[in-house]
């Protein structure tokens, strides 16, 4: 949920998409917020987000929710995490970064899994570029090679 791509993180970003592409097909979906959310309460920008994503989901989607409250998990971690969603044939797994104040509790509710990557909260932008890597390094992992040294 978000701006497109800002320059500063948009070439790293590309770039590990790009090499998660040789292991499990990937795409970006960016969900522009509703037009007039700068003059929105909290409450109703978060509600009117998540019909917009909640909309974007299929039935069977397996949804991560990044989220700092939720649980941290090791990089071999997550790479069993992804394995386990290989193993059960689920067609999309869908890794959410929520908006400026995080998602309404309905989309929290329909997460799978809500995954923290520290606690402390981290820019949109930034998540999108750790995201990125890690699910990389995930499938490194998962195929023993070099680029995860313990
Ligand atoms: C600027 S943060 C939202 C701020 C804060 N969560 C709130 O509820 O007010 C935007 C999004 O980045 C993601 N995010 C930020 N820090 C994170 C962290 N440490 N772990 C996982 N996701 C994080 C979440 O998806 C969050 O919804």
């Amino acid at each position: 949920m978000g701006k497109p791509h800002e320059a500063y993180i948009k070439q790293g970003v590309e770039d590990f998409t790009g090499r998660i592409n040789k292991y499990f097909t990937v795409a970006w979906q960016i969900i522009a917020p509703p037009k007039n959310a700068g003059v929105m309460q909290e409450a109703e920008l978060k509600k009117q987000e998540a019909a917009l994503i909640l909309q974007a989901l299929q039935p069977d989607d397996q949804l991560i929710l990044l989220d700092e409250r939720g649980k941290q998990l090791s990089s071999p971690e997550l790479a069993q995490l992804v394995q386990q969603k290989a193993n059960e044939s689920t067609r999309r797994v869908v890794f959410l970064i929520g908006g400026a104040f995080g998602v309404d509790e309905s989309v929290t509710k329909r997460a799978n899994f809500v995954w923290s990557l520290s606690k402390l909260v981290l820019p949109h932008m930034l998540v999108r570029l750790v995201l990125a890597e890690q699910v990389y390094r995930a499938c490194t992992i998962l195929r023993n090679e070099k680029y995860h040294h313990m």
